[in-house]
């Protein structure tokens, strides 16, 4: 039995988001283990027979849907918020660029899906990224449309005025794990992006404008290779403590695997509570769902996603599009998650969008919808 000391410290340490090693030094494995039992929010890792077990604090939705004999299902969370960044990550990548009043439609048809933030632009240099020039006409293009939130990259300040005099209300900040991308993302050492990103957060704070904050790189850099999960939490730490509310971790280059993202998320979650992390995944080399499903297993309930699986950074070859919207929202109705998103009527967005860059629709399902469409017809 546990004394009411104890258990009243457990219940502290559970709302202050403690980490794992603040519950490792307070108590001993069997209250840990008790503790579980009572409260699904706090969970044992790895085996639980030696002295080195590990801890891990997950905190999960309370109200999941999931049969709790379902030891695979149960931690998934009830509700899944998709930040679609279609309209910038996807289109800052193509070659052609499209016009403001398609980038409009598109906006519209995303929101019309049900979809409750959408990353509309960027307001970065024209120079660096052509595609996206017209940042100032898209927010003014669709400063009416109610039921969503219009996040815009800014780099700077000179990018965070810009975006606020068009009209912006959340903005997002964008760091780097590794030295070498920041360079040639955004010309700088990670040290000076993070100097220039608290000037653009204290900006943010003064009018009371939520910034989130993008990690690139978490698992695997173009040029430098693996990047130790460290450098992830380190620079996610950062983000986080000048005030970012999400923290977004990429894989910009889409090379991870549960096998890589499991560490860099158990680092992370040292420094950044669950609630305010988000997953952002390339799909180069397919691993896109499972590093999602293994994300909403550990607890995170925020993922990134662009209809079609548009995407990719300019700055980053060798990467693909990002995780198509489409797919994640047919894996998350599978799994009994909620998300609010009319899956037509997002398909009809990624139809549409398609349509213009002359291409088909590459999410898997709309190609499954489209052969299962021509197979009923013969
Ligand atoms: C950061 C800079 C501006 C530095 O670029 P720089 O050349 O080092 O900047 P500078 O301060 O020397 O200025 C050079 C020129 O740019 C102008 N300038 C300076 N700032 C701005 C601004 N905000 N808006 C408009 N113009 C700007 C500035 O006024 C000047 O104009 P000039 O005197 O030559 O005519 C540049 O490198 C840049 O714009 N980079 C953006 C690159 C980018 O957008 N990459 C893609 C997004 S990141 C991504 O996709 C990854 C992510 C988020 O999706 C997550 C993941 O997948 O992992």
């Amino acid at each position: 039995m546990i004394a009411a000391r104890r258990l009243d410290k457990i219940s502290r340490l559970m709302g202050s988001r403690a980490t794992p090693s603040a519950f490792l030094k307070a108590f001993n494995k069997e209250s840990l283990l008790w503790t579980e039992s009572l409260n699904p929010k706090v969970r044992l890792l790895g085996n639980d027979d030696g002295d080195a077990v590990r801890f891990s604090t997950y905190h999960y939705s309370s109200n999941c849907n999931h049969s709790p004999t379902n030891k695979v299902l149960r931690n998934l969370p009830a509700h899944v918020k998709i930040v679609e960044v279609g309209p910038r990550d996807g289109l800052q990548n193509e070659k052609e660029i499209v016009p403001t009043s398609t980038k409009v439609q598109l906006i519209k048809m995303l929101v019309s899906s049900g979809l409750t933030v959408v990353e509309a632009t960027s307001f970065v240099s024209p120079k660096w990224v052509p595609q996206l020039a017209d940042a100032k006409d898209v927010m003014d293009a669709i400063q009416n449309i109610q039921g969503a939130r219009f996040p815009v990259l800014t780099p700077n300040l000179k990018g965070f005025e810009a975006a606020v005099s068009a009209g912006a209300k959340e903005v997002a900040i964008f760091a780097s794990a590794s030295e070498s991308f920041s360079k040639s993302n955004i010309n700088c050492s990670i040290e000076d992006s993070l100097a220039r990103f608290r000037d653009v957060v204290s900006a943010a704070r003064e009018i009371s404008l939520p910034v989130r904050g993008y990690v690139s790189c978490v698992v695997g850099c173009p040029v430098e290779g693996i990047v130790p999960p460290s450098k992830v939490a380190y620079v996610a730490k950062q983000l986080f403590d000048m005030g970012c509310s999400e923290i977004s971790l990429g894989d910009t280059i889409g090379v991870g695997t549960p096998g890589t993202v499991i560490p860099m998320l158990e680092n992370v979650m040292n420094f950044v509570p669950i609630d305010n992390l988000a997953v952002h995944f390339h799909d180069t080399y397919g691993q896109a769902l499972s590093n999602i499903l293994t994300s909403l297993q550990m607890g995170i309930s925020n993922v990134d996603s662009s209809v079609s699986g548009l995407g990719g950074c300019p700055y980053a070859k060798g990467g693909s599009g990002n995780v198509a919207t489409e797919d994640v929202v047919y894996m998350l109705n599978g799994l009994g998650i909620e998300t609010n998103v009319d899956l037509e009527k997002l398909l009809l967005a990624g139809d549409f969008i398609c349509k213009h860059l002359r291409r088909p629709p590459s999410s898997k399902t709309a190609v499954a919808l489209s052969s299962k469409k021509a197979n009923s017809k013969l």
